[in-house]
């Protein structure tokens, strides 16, 4: 039977592998294990040896030059040393392979500035949106409501019933796209999997505080049309369990935090086709 393995990307800024690779366990994988950025560029890990890619949230670089813009960059013109195969080159097996990858706030914005999201017809390489300064100004810590495009085919939103309440801690949340036809393709093909919305997940709204980056059309996650690549802003990996929650002295909750949903699609997915 093979092992169901995740793999979690730490390294130049990432602040949040620990709670990734922990959700990731929980969530149902064998195994979940944290690599830093230059075991990948030294051929020490290959991303061939696992079924679910995690690059998680922090401040990469400083985030100098926009958040993520100098991984994007290594990433997309590195090569492995020894073997001298592209990185890109493995990461675009890893997916053609029918492999999972999950973008988490500065994992999201990497595959963003990558051009891994939205890939409309599958170019994971041209770049057609980008996650910019909050209109606010201003770095946003604190919780949001989400609304579940239950048409999506994002593997992670799978059986989310309207929406989830999940932390967001970002200065970069703001999602723009290159053109109309862009975020008209993302629209028809449901790819927005996860907009801001009010505390019932009635509908969508750029109102600030709910939508608290002013992120075109409220998008606060998309996936590419396979549905297993998706980056989102807020963290599911940071609730996983009651405590984590703000009001969980004084509400009645699962035990279970609403974003180990994520890991979980994720895990059944990987033992079910891999
Ligand atoms: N929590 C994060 O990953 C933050 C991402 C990025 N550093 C920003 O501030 O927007």
């Amino acid at each position: 039977m093979t092992k169901a393995k995740a793999l979690v990307i730490t390294g130049n800024g990432t602040n949040c592998e620990t709670e990734a690779a922990h959700a990731c366990r929980l969530g149902g994988f064998d195994e979940a294990r944290i690599a830093h950025i230059s075991e990948l560029m030294t051929g020490e890990v290959s991303l061939d040896d696992y079924h679910f890619l995690n690059l998680t949230g922090g401040f990469l670089d400083g985030d100098d030059l926009g958040s993520a813009k100098a991984q994007a960059n290594r990433l997309r013109y590195a090569a492995v040393a020894g073997s001298n195969e592209p990185i890109l080159e493995q990461l675009l097996r890893f997916i053609g392979d029918g492999k999972l990858v999950l973008g988490v706030c500065n994992g999201f914005q990497l595959l963003v500035k990558m051009g891994m999201l939205p890939a409309l017809g599958s170019d994971y390489v041209k770049q057609t949106a980008t996650l910019t300064y909050n209109a606010s100004g201003r770095f946003q810590d604190r919780w949001c409501y989400l609304k579940v495009d239950a048409s999506s085919p994002s593997v992670y939103t799978r059986g989310i019933e309207g929406g989830v309440y999940l932390p967001i801690r970002h200065g970069e949340g703001k999602f723009l796209v290159d053109a109309p036809e862009t975020l008209e393709a993302i629209e028809n093909k449901h790819l927005a999997c996860l907009k801001y919305s009010d505390a019932n997940y009635s509908a969508p709204t750029m109102e600030f505080p709910e939508n608290p980056n002013g992120s075109t059309n409220a998008i606060a996650g998309i996936c590419d049309e396979t549905g297993r690549v998706m980056g989102l802003m807020p963290h599911p990996e940071a609730f996983v369990h009651r405590t984590q929650h703000p009001r969980w002295t004084r509400e009645e909750l699962p035990e279970e935090g609403a974003g180990l949903v994520f890991f979980r699609n994720a895990a059944q997915y990987v033992k079910q086709n891999l």
